[in-house]
């Protein structure tokens, strides 16, 4: 089975995603830190991220034993990902690894922007994760200061709010929910309600297979 979890940024796709796939017994793949990995290596050559064909060969030679840094996951590198995420061959470049991933059994939950419409358009269950950008940006906000970093909600909501324009309005692949998505809105919800509300939704699709 594929599980596929597309929704704007901070919505909790990963924390989502990464409770499902432990729940099935599935693998999980946060597809943003593909992008973010792509970005890091182009900030730490000093590059232009707006040049599409050294973000294409970076791409091409992306090392997955890298996703696990944790500097991939900064509001830099965030920023960075989702502006070479809009070069369409970059995410041509991409889109066999993530396939492969889904492929492989047992079974896989990926997350990203476009898993249910471009990745995986025969996925088993879409969920579309939303929540009001300002509870996105006080979790992301918690998040960083308990790292011990100085984060500034403002700051923070600033930064979603412009990855979403770009991710929604880009030519190839925008952030949309598929036809057949399930949106769950767990801007009133904690964590534990919102994998419950999630597994009901997969529960309803395997009754119906
Ligand atoms: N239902 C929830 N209730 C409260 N906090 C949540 C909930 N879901 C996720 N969070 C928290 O919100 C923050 C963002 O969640 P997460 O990293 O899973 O979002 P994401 O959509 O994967 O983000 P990104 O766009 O960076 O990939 C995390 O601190 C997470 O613990
Ligand atoms: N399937 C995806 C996943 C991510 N992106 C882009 O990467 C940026 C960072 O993603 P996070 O999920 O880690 O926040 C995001 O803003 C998108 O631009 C993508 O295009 N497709």
């Amino acid at each position: 089975m594929i599980i596929a979890i597309d929704g704007p940024a901070a919505s909790g796709k990963g924390t989502l995603g990464k409770r499902l796939a432990h729940h099935y017994g599935y693998r999980h793949l946060d597809t943003g830190v593909i992008y973010r990995a792509v970005a890091y290596a182009m900030i730490a050559m000093g590059a232009d991220l707006n040049d599409e064909a050294l973000a294409v060969a970076v791409a091409l030679e992306l090392d997955p034993e890298k996703f696990g840094n944790p500097i991939l996951k900064t509001q830099k590198v965030g920023e960075g990902a989702s502006v070479v995420s809009a070069f369409p061959k970059v995410r041509e470049a991409l889109v066999n690894f993530q396939r492969q991933f889904a492929a492989d059994p047992p079974g896989a939950v990926l997350d990203g922007r476009d898993i249910g419409t471009v990745i995986c358009p025969d996925a088993d269950v879409k969920i579309f994760v939303v929540a009001d950008p300002r509870v996105r940006a006080r979790r992301r906000t918690l998040e960083a200061r308990a790292r011990g970093e100085d984060a500034d909600e403002e700051a923070v909501l600033a930064d979603i709010l412009k990855r979403d324009e770009r991710d929604k309005n880009r030519t190839v692949a925008p952030l949309r929910p598929a036809a057949d998505a399930h949106t769950l809105d767990n801007s009133n919800l904690d964590i534990e309600a919102g994998v419950r509300a999630a597994i009901a939704i997969v529960e309803a699709a395997r009754a119906r297979r």
